[in-house]
């Protein structure tokens, strides 16, 4: 090996083993946690400038200054994060995406904090720990590899630490201390961290940005390795480290040069981008931070309050105005994320990428330099900008189709990062692109009233868009993404359409901003942002448009009137606390509030959930039934157990008066139909048998399905029964098209529809309800309705009403946020929500689970009278007596075969030998 290769091989290894030391901490953590503690690299920051501090300010011996920090200060910092933000959220019950915004909100605190306390500039002079040769570094990673290695196989505490991963709540009932080894996993995380920040800190330039960004990258290393092996990880970070330095060697002629130059210096972003967006994500839960979700309606005070504050800067001059200028813009970037986020639920840290290609476009348009296009005026640029921006959302909608929770945020964390490296680092970016005004908007006030107008109009559009069909749906993907799926949403469509959305709102920002400032400056749109600007929407309130405008405020106000950093840092801290206040500041406020006046309150319940809770249980119970639209003893919390007789199913006519639990009725005026009508192109698909044939699905080696047929005829109720692990779930699954067989083919009408996705079959009629119940807490009980309707393609909305008529839910409680509503209600929200997308055939997964004897009896009345108009019903239901009453025709289903069928008179002996419900 020549001495140059050589040279390179050892500089590769120390860049390698850093990423290593990165590699290894953050694999504990997340294997002692569960948590992704994307505030690594700023750990690491803070302990090189804290060894900075101890060293070159203070004049500390080296030995001692490396002491402190990485034996005293590096734990203590990880001890502080479990015991003050990590602890509460996990004795909480948090999800990944809680403690994921936690690690958010710590990072920006230290980040924040950091160019608070050292300010914003790079420092050169940071002490160097080990010599210029890699090996003491290597040394020290292996002995740590193989150290956590040794430990976590053939010490006890490695087995408490096994049990823990696997799983917490059974470990802590075995008797282990679960907090002790998340400390440990902590405190050793974050020396990692301090390790890492001590022994980079003299190889690069020192700021707050650069170093933790850095470090930030790493992570591809522990995602590349699956988040578990450390060996892998180990191997994988020295690898990139030693390919990247040789690969400086390398100089091809041409637009290969730049390329693989660009590529050279940003081989850990490449590693990221492959293992976020390439190999199979880690984590898999969607759900938002409970702030995200939380409904809360703005007073029309408080528009007319931001109103008046966003106009003020109209009366400023000089450099106020011109930092004013950037909060319109800011504020349209964070809707972006409002649009994505809050109402999509869908996790995006790369919004600042969106933001930065439209200035960047802008500018480019407006100078004459976008290859192929001719040069435009500033506001055509900024318009074009916006339009060509809007379809690279697809970077971040295509890996949100597949990837939920942390790996979306992983992708989209990677995006961010690859078009800051590859496109915003570049040279013909850096050179000073200046971006003009409009004519006629030339001046600060002027410009900032030409920002006002186009911020209205994007708070118009995000308002409009939050209202309509389009909003339900979002929002129902967010609460609940099967069950949105199952009402007819074409889930991977919307999802696109979300960030296609948000992109091109993010572009219109950042091209604002671009031209607020004069100039592209790539340092605006870096990655740090985009995880600034989601902690902040995210702890404002997700879907509040209000919240973006205060967001926007708050992190340019905070900034310019104070010291850079301490906008950061308060939303850092809000982070940070985001667990402790589900509700979001609004109900943080409402929280501290009552706890001034008495302990009595929830903090849980939005306001307007809490007053109708506090009117439901200041009344008798049955005055609810009255208000729900319920006559005790008809509707699903009356009182009446006594089942209609089965006989009646035969007429449907009077069957329909017997059904509306709501009263109306044959009494009541002349008598409605139970299902509503489809629109004609929903009913271009005929009613008719849904039919299963030679069903087979196997897990693995184990066959949960062998070869089962089954028919589902219109007018009739067919149950299946068994034992458990028999196959009904998964039978069920194939009918809905959640599960694909392996053999078998299902048919709908004589159309197969083997591989039409669940979405499809909804929107052909064939509706289902979960087990697990599946609304949308945030929705209405009546929007939770309409989005039945409206993506079953079900024109007429009366369908909405009769649906809630005939259900008992016309009553109040129709305006009721789904959440917070007991199990018998919901299960009847969820009925009306099938219901509501007039299906010919529904499918329901152990229905009476939950309910009560008169729930049952009410909800047999409603099946009947179903199934009298025609529908097609299969009920998959534990309960034998129900069934007994129920159904026409009973399968029993037992290891993954049919062992029989027939009327349930029958066949439900067999059921019951087989230990299939519970008589
Ligand atoms: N995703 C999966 N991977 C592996 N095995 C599975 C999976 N889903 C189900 N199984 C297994 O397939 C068998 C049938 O499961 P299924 O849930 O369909 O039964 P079931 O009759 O609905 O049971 P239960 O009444 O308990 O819900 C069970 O042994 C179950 O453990």
């Amino acid at each position: 090996m020549n001495s140059l290769t050589w040279d390179l091989t050892l500089a590769g290894l120390a860049v390698g083993s850093a990423a290593a030391l990165t590699g290894i901490g953050l694999i504990v953590t997340y294997r002692a946690t569960g948590v992704l503690n994307l505030a690594h690299g700023a750990v690491a920051m803070v302990c090189a400038y804290l060894l900075r501090q101890f060293t070159v300010e203070w004049g500390w011996p080296l030995w001692l200054g490396a002491g402190v920090t990485l034996l005293v200060v590096a734990p203590g910092i990880g001890l502080l994060l479990e015991r003050a933000v990590f602890r509460p959220l996990a004795v909480l019950g948090s999800d990944p995406v809680q403690t994921l915004v936690a690690s958010i909100g710590v990072f920006v605190l230290l980040v924040g904090g950091a160019a608070l306390v050292w300010g914003q500039g790079a420092h050169a002079d940071a002490p160097q720990v080990l010599g210029d040769e890699p090996w003491g570094q290597l040394a020290i990673v292996l002995a740590l590899a193989a150290g956590v290695w040794a430990v976590t196989r053939w010490t006890r505490f490695g087995g408490e630490l096994r049990a823990v991963v696997d799983n917490r709540p059974l470990a802590v009932l075995g008797g282990i201390d679960a907090d002790r080894v998340a400390s440990v996993g902590w405190a050793f995380g974050s020396f990692t961290a301090g390790l890492t920040g001590v022994l980079l800190a003299s190889q690069v330039r020192l700021d707050p940005y650069g170093l933790t960004l850095l470090v930030l990258q790493v992570i591809a290393v522990a995602v590349g390795a699956g988040m578990h092996s450390l060996p892998i990880a180990v191997a994988v970070a020295l690898g990139l480290g030693v390919v990247q330095a040789q690969l400086t060697r390398l100089h091809p002629s041409g637009w290969a040069e730049p390329l693989l130059q660009a590529v050279g210096a940003n081989l850990f972003v490449v590693a990221l981008l492959v293992s976020a967006l390439v190999l199979p994500g880690i984590g898999g839960r969607d759900a938002l931070p409970r702030t995200a979700t939380a409904r809360i309606r703005t007073p029309a005070g408080v528009w007319v309050v931001a109103g008046v504050l966003f106009l003020l800067p109209l009366g400023f001059a000089g450099s106020d105005l011109h930092t004013a200028i950037q909060v319109p813009a800011l504020a349209v970037v964070l809707l972006s994320l409002v649009v994505v986020t809050g109402r999509g639920g869908q996790i995006s840290l790369g919004q600042a990428a969106y933001a930065g290609l439209g200035a960047l476009f802008t500018a480019l348009l407006a100078a004459g330099r976008f290859p192929g296009l001719p040069e435009l005026p500033p506001l055509a640029a900024l318009g074009v900008a916006v339009l060509l921006v809007a379809p690279l959302g697809l970077l971040t909608g295509w890996p949100a189709i597949s990837r939920h929770g942390l790996a979306l945020a992983l992708a989209t964390l990677a995006v961010g990062m690859g078009v800051s490296r590859f496109v915003f680092d570049q040279p013909y970016a850096t050179s000073g692109l200046g971006i003009g005004r409009p004519a006629g908007f030339g001046g600060d006030r002027a410009y900032y009233v030409l920002e006002l107008a186009l911020l209205a109009g994007a708070l118009v559009s995000v308002s409009l868009l939050r209202r309509g069909r389009t909003g339900r749906a979002l929002a129902a993907l967010r609460d609940h993404q099967a069950g949105a799926s199952a009402s007819g949403v074409r889930v991977p469509h919307l999802k696109v359409g979300a960030f296609v959305a948000g992109a091109a709102l993010a572009a219109l920002g950042g091209g604002m901003l671009g031209m607020g400032l004069r100039a592209f400056d790539p340092a605006a749109f870096d990655p740090v942002r985009g995880l600034l600007w989601f902690a902040a929407v995210v702890v404002l309130g997700a879907d509040s448009l209000i919240g973006a405008l205060g967001a926007a405020a708050l992190l340019v106000g905070l900034d310019a009137g104070t010291r850079g950093g301490v906008a950061a840092a308060v939303i850092g801290v809000l982070a940070v606390l985001i667990g402790r206040f589900p509700g979001g500041p609004y109900e943080a406020v409402r929280a501290v509030a009552a706890h001034v006046r008495g302990p009595r309150r929830e903090v849980r319940l939005t306001a307007r959930g809490e007053a109708i809770r506090a009117r439901f249980a200041a009344r008798p119970r049955h005055a609810i039934h009255q208000e729900t639209g319920n006559a005790p003893g008809t509707g699903p919390e009356g009182q009446d157990p006594t089942p209609a007789p089965r006989a009646s199913r035969t007429t449907s006519g009077g069957q329909r008066a017997e059904t509306s639990v709501s009263g109306a009725g044959p009494q009541g005026g002349a008598p409605e139909p139970v299902r509503p009508t489809r629109s004609a192109k929903a009913t271009d698909t005929p009613a008719g048998p849904l039919t299963a044939h030679g069903l087979t699905v196997t897990y693995d080696d184990f066959t949960a399905l062998d070869g089962v047929g089954i028919e589902i005829v219109p007018g009739r109720i067919t149950a299946v029964v068994g034992p458990n692990g028999a196959g009904k779930s998964t039978l069920f699954h194939c009918l809905a098209g959640t599960v694909r067989p392996d053999a078998g083919r299902v048919e709908f009408a004589g159309r197969d529809i083997t591989r039409l996705a669940a979405h499809a079959r909804t929107r052909l009629g064939i509706a289902r309800t979960f087990q697990q119940l599946a609304v949308f807490p945030s929705l209405t009980v009546e929007e939770n309705l309409r989005v039945g309707a409206e993506q079953g393609r079900v024109r007429d909305l009366t369908a909405v009403d009769r649906t809630l008529r005939l259900l008992g839910l016309d009553g109040p409680v129709r305006h009721h946020p789904a959440a917070d509503l007991p199990t018998g209600t919901l299960r009847r929200v969820e009925l009306g929500r099938a219901l509501a997308g007039a299906p010919h055939v529904l499918l329901l997964d152990e229905p009476a689970a939950g309910l009560d004897t008169a729930e049952v009896a009410a909800l047999s009345r409603v099946l009947r009278a179903l199934a009298a108009e025609g529908t097609a019903l299969l009920v998959v239901e534990h309960d034998l007596d129900l069934v007994a009453h129920l159904a026409d025709t009973v399968h029993v289903l037992s290891a993954g075969r049919i062992i029989a069928s027939g009327p349930p008179e029958r066949v439900l002996d067999t059921a019951a030998h087989a230990g299939g419900g519970d008589v």
